[in-house]
């Protein structure tokens, strides 16, 4: 079949131009495969072991580890190599820039260095070492010669050039023999000393192959076809295989047989072979394995792999590219990660791939890995995918329709690994699940419990709660809130100034009921009859300077509703003009009753009419407090400020003062001190602390002055100062000394004496230590129903409408649109009484009023009549007591007090 030719190639001139084509047509295309030269080789020998492989970055650098230094230490580090082969103690490689070879390490037959060329510019495709020799095929001639392969020999018994007939794809050497693979028609030759192996003799007839590897005594060859089946030869292999099988049975060496696995390539040691199983690219060995010999991985896919003498090693298929070693005596050291193979500059032939796994091996460009792709599916799988350029063809089994036993043992091994997956997933999965739904819940909680936290006092968007018309009072009885719906459709109403002239009569003195600080009040009837009265503002320069600030103040506080507030029906804001319309009170203020004249006004308010006043102002202030969003601190709370309506109900007023205060009473706002002497809380004025505990502070005094009848500061007693007063008797449980005269005390004095604790309690000088106004008014409650005769404390508190009913406490005034009445009389005399009340600075009523004429206007020369003795008298004790919880007030903040009191 073929026919081999032996002789000295002499004509230079010639091969020297077939070599110029050669370059010229770039026929480096036409080379197939690279036969058994690779990107890894290994050394073996009593000098020790060596891997070396061409480093992965493609920079085509070579890298050696092992256990012989010479070759070790001899390792070119900056030449670049095609591929590379190893043999007995020396490891060649194929030069990149010239293609000739370059070996080093020791050996006695091969020189080291570039081994003495046969002929001048010879260049070649393939190098392979065998035990003490190199052989290099040299690169396919051109023209008249291209049926004319040349293979150069160095080394033991070898040295000469070869040339044969036929071109010759790969060659593969072996212990002292070497094998050729013609590439037309696939056929194997070998030649060299056969004594030992009988390969020469043994070479299979009429089988193609598609790659062969020569071991030390044999040579394996995988068949064309789709079977790839692999067939060995060598009268040695059957002789040793005869020996091994003999010393096998008396337990010394282990003899595996060929599989009949379709292979990808072959690779051959001194005593056994190594394959790459096609579909499962897993490594599988056999022939003589010495009984130390470690197993080749399993389960593990290679790229590449290479023999030596009792050991083998390959390329791990994955982004490691890390080596791996088998058998007997391999290197314990090994590169970190080598080629998968070596690289070639055309493209991938048919039935190979490209291999690419993010980052090319091969540098150079238009360079790469080509990968031999596996063989035809075997009959019981089917093709998933075929070679492609890009990918390898891959084979499955189908599952679903097994009918083998490897079939079912295939899948159930893949479902053992999907059970595999979900054993170890499925905790880690189910984990994670959890924890994110506890975050999610922890988190929810968090915020919930947060924006509780920060709302607690807000209850703006309770629907469902309606009000009693007039009453005010919800149908449960319990606490007051805001129709919501209600309150969105509530809005100031804009008054035009003639409108509210014509009301008023023109602001005539007839209409006024009262005079504040910066404002008089006017009775009005409005064009539907609705009375009502007007406040309007003392005139100020610079009144338009915060027209916004109004609007938006009145829009706020027009929304507050509540059967205890005094309701903002409107405004007028005309030119400089500022008009306050509110809801007509036909009875006056609490001040009026308890301080005005005639006296007789001051005894008709009994004990349970004057609690009943409290409980109902608390509730107002309550709902400042906790159901207006955002709250409200009302500061100027006074008996002033709480007027009493037509059915003898109290409302609170003059919440204009107010500021939209912030919800927790624990972040106060820095104002400066607003209120009235008397009434103002010492820890706000002190430290500018202003919470709703500043309003529990002057309700507190509120209800000194309805238990006392005293002003809460009445300069005719030697202690002026209310709290001061009554606080001390108080404590001493001298309660039937701080009662009004003017009333007789009740026989029994448990509900007054509980008042009169809520009140000092109330008005402790740290706010924190003064109980809410929620709590305030459930005291009051149950006070008021002890003073109606309830027998217990405990008894639930009665409804409002129950307990207050004004039908039944109070005569019904008898028309909305009645003239002032008697108490209207009263109210010029009342608001002279009432210029003994101190006021500090407040924006939101008028804010353009100074505070020099804030006391000007409400304050009388007479009623200070030594400004140093009434502050010492005022303030001294009340100023002691707190510097002595609180620390002493500083230089500003006396001169705050001098400047305002
Ligand atoms: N809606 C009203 N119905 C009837 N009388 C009212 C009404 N509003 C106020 N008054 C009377 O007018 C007086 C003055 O009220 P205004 O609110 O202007 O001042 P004040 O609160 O008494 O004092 P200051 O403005 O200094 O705080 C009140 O004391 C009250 O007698």
């Amino acid at each position: 079949m073929m026919k081999i030719l032996r002789c000295l190639v002499e004509d230079l001139t010639l091969q020297t131009l077939l070599l110029l084509v050669v370059v010229l047509l770039g026929l480096n295309g036409l080379v197939i495969g690279l036969g058994s030269m690779s990107s890894i080789a290994i050394s073996y020998g009593e000098y020790g072991s060596a891997f070396c492989g061409l480093k992965s970055d493609g920079s085509h650098l070579v890298t050696c580890y092992g256990s012989n230094s010479a070759i070790i230490d001899s390792t070119p580090s900056r030449v670049q190599f095609t591929g590379l082969t190893a043999g007995n103690g020396f490891v060649c490689g194929l030069l990149m820039n010239n293609s000739r070879p370059f070996c080093w390490g020791t050996s006695s037959f091969i020189a080291m260095g570039v081994p003495a060329p046969m002929a001048k510019f010879v260049e070649f495709m393939e190098l392979s070492a065998g035990d003490h020799h190199l052989c290099g095929l040299r690169k396919p001639l051109m023209g008249k010669q291209r049926d004319t392969s040349l293979v150069d020999c160095w080394g033991y018994n070898m040295t000469k050039s070869h040339v044969f007939e036929g071109q010759i794809q790969s060659i593969s050497a072996g212990s002292e023999f070497n094998c050729g693979l013609f590439s037309q028609n696939r056929s194997t030759f070998c030649w060299g000393d056969e004594t030992s192996s009988g390969v020469i003799t043994g070479v299979p007839k009429h089988v193609r192959f598609r790659k062969i590897s020569a071991g030390g005594y044999h040579v394996c060859g995988i068949i064309e076809g789709i079977d790839s089946n692999v067939l060995c030869w060598g009268t040695s292999w059957e002789s040793q295989e005869e020996i091994a099988m003999a010393l096998a049975r008396q337990g010394q060496v282990n003899v595996d047989l060929a599989p009949l696995d379709p292979m990808l390539s072959v690779v051959g040691g001194r005593f056994h072979a190594c394959g790459i199983k096609s579909y499962s690219h897993e490594v599988v060995c056999w022939g003589f394995r010495v009984d130390t010999s470690t197993q080749p991985p399993k389960g593990v896919r290679l790229y590449e792999i290479a023999s030596g003498d009792y050991f083998s090693c390959g390329v791990v298929a994955d982004r490691s590219l890390s080596p791996v070693c088998w058998g007997a005596g391999f290197p314990t050291s090994l590169p970190l990660a080598v080629s998968p193979g070596v690289c070639r500059s055309n493209t991938c032939d048919n039935g190979f791939y490209e291999y690419n796994n993010g980052t090319s091996p091969c540098k150079s460009p238009g360079s790469r890995v080509c990968l031999p792709c596996s063989n035809e599916c075997p009959p019981q799988m089917y093709r998933k995918s075929e070679c492609t350029k890009d990918a390898d063809r891959v084979c499955e089994y189908n599952c679903s329709n097994c009918t083998s036993i490897e079939c079912s043992s295939n899948c159930s091994y893949t479902d053992k690994k999907t059970e595999r997956f979900w054993s170890l997933q499925l905790p880690v999965i189910v984990g994670e699940i959890v924890f994110g739904v506890l975050l999610v819940i922890v988190v929810s909680i968090t915020a919930i419990f947060y924006v509780r936290y920060k709302l607690r006092n807000c209850k703006c968007a309770t629907k469902g709660v309606k009000f009693m018309k007039n009453s005010g009072f919800p149908k449960d009885g319990g606490k007051v809130q805001p129709d919501l719906d209600e309150l969105k459709i509530r809005r100031a109403q804009v008054f035009s100034y003639n409108e509210l002239e014509t009301a008023t009569g023109g602001f005539t003195e007839e209409s006024q009921v009262g005079k504040g600080s910066f404002s008089c009040v006017f009775k009005g009837i409005l064009k539907d009859g609705v009375v009502v009265a007007v406040k309007r503002a003392l005139l100020s320069p610079d009144m338009k300077k915060h027209s916004m600030e109004f609007h938006n103040e009145l829009d706020l506080l027009s929304r507050l509703n509540h059967a205890h507030l005094l309701n903002l029906l409107g405004y007028c804001e005309e030119g400089e003009q500022r008009l306050l319309v509110y809801e007509f009170m036909a009875n006056g203020s609490l001040h009026q009753h308890l301080h005005g004249n005639p006296k007789a006004l001051k005894s008709q308010l009994d004990w349970v009419k004057r609690v009943t006043i409290a409980v109902q102002a608390a509730r107002g202030i309550e709902y400042l407090h906790g159901y207006a969003c955002p709250p409200v601190i009302h500061r100027d709370i006074k008996s002033s400020n709480i007027l009493i309506d037509e059915e003898h109900n109290a409302r609170v007023a003059d919440f204009g003062l107010s500021l939209l205060g912030p919800a927790n009473s624990s972040s106060p706002l820095a104002e400066l001190p607003a209120g009235t002497l008397g009434y103002l809380d010492p820890e706000y004025y002190r430290l500018h602390y202003l919470t709703t505990k500043s309003d529990v502070y002057s309700f507190g005094v509120l209800l000194l002055e309805i238990l006392s009848g005293r002003k809460a500061i009445d300069m005719q007693f030697e202690e002026g100062n209310i709290v001061e007063w009554a606080v001390p008797l108080i404590k001493s449980g001298e309660i039937q000394a701080i009662l009004d005269p003017a009333l007789t005390a009740p026989s029994d004095l448990e509900a007054l004496k509980r008042i009169a604790n809520v009140a000092c309690k109330c008005v402790r000088m740290r706010g924190k230590e003064r109980p809410s106004m929620d709590k305030v008014t459930t005291a009051l409650e149950r006070a008021l129903a002890l003073l109606m005769g309830s027998p217990s404390n405990d008894q639930p508190i009665l409804p409002t409408e129950v307990v207050l009913g004004s039908s039944r406490m109070h005569k019904k005034s008898s028309q909305r649109s009645s003239n002032r009445s008697e108490l209207e009389g009263d109210v010029a005399a009342e608001t002279e009484d009432q210029r003994t009340e101190f006021r500090a600075p407040s924006w939101i009523t008028f804010p353009s009023v100074a505070s020099s004429q804030r006391r000007k206007s409400s304050v009388s020369e007479a009623d200070v009549v030594d400004p140093k003795v009434s502050e010492n008298k005022l303030f001294g004790d009340g100023l002691r007591s707190l510097e002595e919880e609180i620390g002493p007030a500083s230089p500003q903040q006396h001169m705050f007090l001098q400047h305002n009191f």
